[in-house]
């Protein structure tokens, strides 16, 4: 069995084949990441092995994403067969197990999940997801993503759902279908949110008390 730094540079040696601009990204995303996994006191191995592995198929041509999926035997929504790119994390995660023999579920997971989030994600997912979104290029790109990165130092999960309002917003602005994972994550994220801000509680109306009523 190889250890985890010999899983790194296995992946690593993928990007040999995939295009500069991708490895360049990649690179942000590994630094970004370590940077808040340490944050939030994870391993930095597992973190990192998760956001090397995130992108493996990005540059694949959809034709290819749709038949990698199949072969791979995931689920493919109508969302995916409209935009193939959203199945690159999770045909990353069955390659890196099957292929290059990775057992880390949770750093699969984060894989698997990095484009559209879920219900239930570790840690490492959570980190994954958002130093995809917020490395140095895409917070050139889209100013937003520094708050988002700050808010990220403080609370993951307030983070995660600034970024899914974000992605609402760029997805009706793009006329993008929302992905039924991505929505269902989000409805968990808003109700979690509003369940940890508990309101007081509403008291039964007494009509008869009001003097609106009374008159
Ligand atoms: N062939 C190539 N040659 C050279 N360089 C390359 C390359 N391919 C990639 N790169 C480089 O690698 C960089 C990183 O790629 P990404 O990390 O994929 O960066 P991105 O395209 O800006 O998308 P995003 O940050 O939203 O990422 P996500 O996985 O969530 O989302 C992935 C994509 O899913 C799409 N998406 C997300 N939600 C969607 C929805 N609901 N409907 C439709 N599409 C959706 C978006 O188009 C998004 O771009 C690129 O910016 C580029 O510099």
């Amino acid at each position: 069995m190889s250890t985890i730094r010999q899983q790194i540079e296995a992946v690593r040696a993928e990007y040999a084949r995939l295009p500069a601009g991708l490895l360049a990204h990649v690179e942000r995303v590994v630094a970004e990441a370590r940077d808040l996994a340490a944050r939030w006191d994870l391993d930095l191995d597992r973190v990192e092995l998760a956001a090397w592995g995130h992108d493996l198929f990005r540059a694949h041509p959809p034709a290819d994403q749709l038949r990698l999926a199949a072969e791979a035997g995931l689920p493919i929504t109508e969302t995916d067969r409209l935009e193939p790119v959203l199945l690159h994390g999770p045909i990353a995660a069955v390659v890196l197990r099957e292929r290059l023999g990775i057992t880390d579920d949770e750093a699969l997971a984060a894989v698997r999940d990095h484009t559209l989030g879920a219900a239930e994600m570790p840690l490492i997912a959570k980190v994954i997801l958002l130093a995809d979104k917020f490395e140095p290029r895409k917070r050139q790109r889209t100013p937003v993503m520094r708050e988002i990165r700050r808010l990220a130092r403080r609370d993951l999960d307030a983070a995660l759902l600034c970024w899914a309002d974000w992605k609402w917003v760029e997805e009706r602005t793009h006329g993008w279908v929302s992905h039924p994972a991505h929505w269902t994550a989000r409805v968990r994220w808003v109700a979690e949110h509003h369940a940890d801000r508990a309101l007081p509680p509403i008291l039964p109306l007494d009509d008869d008390a009001d003097p609106a009523f009374g008159a």
